[in-house]
């Protein structure tokens, strides 16, 4: 690739660095893969007070490539936090009257137990000797930080993408933790076409020689250049054919004619190339194996012998479910499948596809439609439960 310039030397002093809080489990995880990790530790930010009874809390659970500071400035991108716009004092979701917590995934790479963790049995890092991570295993290490923290029941579990495969999960396995439950633009199952992208993905991470069959922070390289394609190719999914045609059109970059090169002449082409970059800058390459492996594994159906409607059976958790209709990665076709099974097992769910081109990635978005769902359903929720409304 002829402009895509990431091939700087790193070591493992390069990754990003630690956040303020971190809890040290001390009880192994138990992992979908058959083993047990330990020890492990979960990174985790909270905004705003927990109160008196332990009623206000509200679990933010984060996308594919997201961390724990959604709504204070990320120490590694010195950008704000990916939803800052919707969660702080006086916001959307307001930080004067919710306990907002954010917790790192397992298999993630910013401070909670991932493949560049050190592995006690080497003393170097885990690398591809981590265990493969599953969604149920993040949900069941956030639910060991919630038990630490003391909180019985959340108030709400929010996230979009694989954090509403989180959602989807906690409200699943633990529907007594969960008082009410924001899943968006995601779906009870990763589709053949989802794995596939992800499989391009993790290929060109694999190919790249500086992969070193995943050893790379030892030998202080990095599969940069790998990885920055995969990110690429992942950001179109991200996006939709109307506002890449709104945004960049066939509009050249920085000139007035093609080179009849192979250089970045149109400007989706520098967009995509600024994306992978940046990317390569804030995430591990074998973190980005693993998780998208997680999500590829999600399949709440086939947990509950292929029937959807079981994996909510008896629920009394309220739930609002938003897609987003240029969404091609996670379609409203595969929300209205969990309101179909949620509605099957009686529960109290609401649903609401909003109609914008900004594609997958509208959730991260500052979107007036999905701030006034999400502010809706929190006050509707909030009056049931006894919680103070604005
Ligand atoms: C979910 C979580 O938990 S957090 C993780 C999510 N974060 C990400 O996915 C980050 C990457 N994703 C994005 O940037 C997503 O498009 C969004 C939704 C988060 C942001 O969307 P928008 O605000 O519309 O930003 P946009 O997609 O236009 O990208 C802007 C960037 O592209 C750059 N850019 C725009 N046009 C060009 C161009 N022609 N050539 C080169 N770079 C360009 C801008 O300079 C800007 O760079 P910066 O981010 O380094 O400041
Ligand atoms: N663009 C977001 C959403 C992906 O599903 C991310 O990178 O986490």
């Amino acid at each position: 690739m002829v402009a895509l310039r990431v091939n700087k030397s790193h070591s493992e002093a390069d990754q990003p660095s630690s956040p303020v809080v971190r809890f040290e489990a001390d009880q192994p995880l138990k992992l979908d893969a058959g083993t047990l990790l330990s020890p492990f530790q979960v990174a985790y930010q909270t905004y705003g007070d927990l109160n008196a009874d332990k009623s206000n809390a509200i679990l933010v659970c984060h996308a594919l490539t997201g961390d724990q500071h959604v709504a204070s400035p990320n120490p590694v991108t010195g950008k704000p936090g990916w939803w800052q716009v919707l969660i702080g004092p006086g916001k959307v979701i307001d930080t004067d009257r919710f306990f907002v917590i954010c917790a790192n995934v397992i298999g993630g790479c910013l401070g909670s137990t991932g493949p560049a963790s050190t592995d006690p049995a080497t003393g170097k890092p885990y690398a591809l000797n981590l265990p493969v991570i599953t969604i149920r295993d993040m949900v069941r290490a956030q639910l060991m930080l919630i038990d630490h923290l003391g909180i019985d029941q959340l108030f709400c579990v929010i996230g979009g993408s694989m954090g509403g495969m989180q959602v989807l999960e906690w409200a699943s396995s633990y529907p007594e933790r969960v008082f009410s439950a924001l899943p968006i633009a995601t779906g009870a199952r990763h589709s053949s076409q989802n794995i596939a992208f992800h499989e391009v993905g993790r290929q060109s991470v694999m190919a790249d020689p500086e992969w070193l069959g995943g050893d790379y922070l030892v030998a202080g390289r990095r599969p940069e250049k790998g990885l920055a394609v995969a990110r690429m190719a992942a950001h179109i999914t991200y996006l939709s054919e109307a506002a890449l045609h709104r945004k960049f059109g066939r509009n050249l970059q920085d000139r007035d004619r093609p080179t009849f090169g192979f250089d970045a002449d149109f400007q989706i082409e520098s967009y995509l190339r600024h994306q992978g970059m940046t990317f390569v800058d804030r995430f591990d390459a074998n973190s980005y194996l693993y998780l998208t492996r997680a999500m590829d594994y999600f399949d709440l159906a086939a947990d509950h012998g292929g029937r959807l409607v079981e994996a909510f059976a008896g629920t009394k958790t309220r739930f609002c479910l938003v897609s987003f209709t240029s969404d091609w990665l996670f379609p409203t076709e595969e929300s209205r499948s969990v309101v179909h099974a949620l509605n099957a097992a009686g529960a109290s769910v609401s649903f609401v596809e909003i109609e914008t081109d900004r594609g997958h990635d509208a959730f991260l978005l500052d979107e007036p439609e999905l701030f006034a769902a999400i502010d809706g359903f929190l006050r509707s929720a909030a009056r049931a439960k006894g919680l103070a409304v604005r």
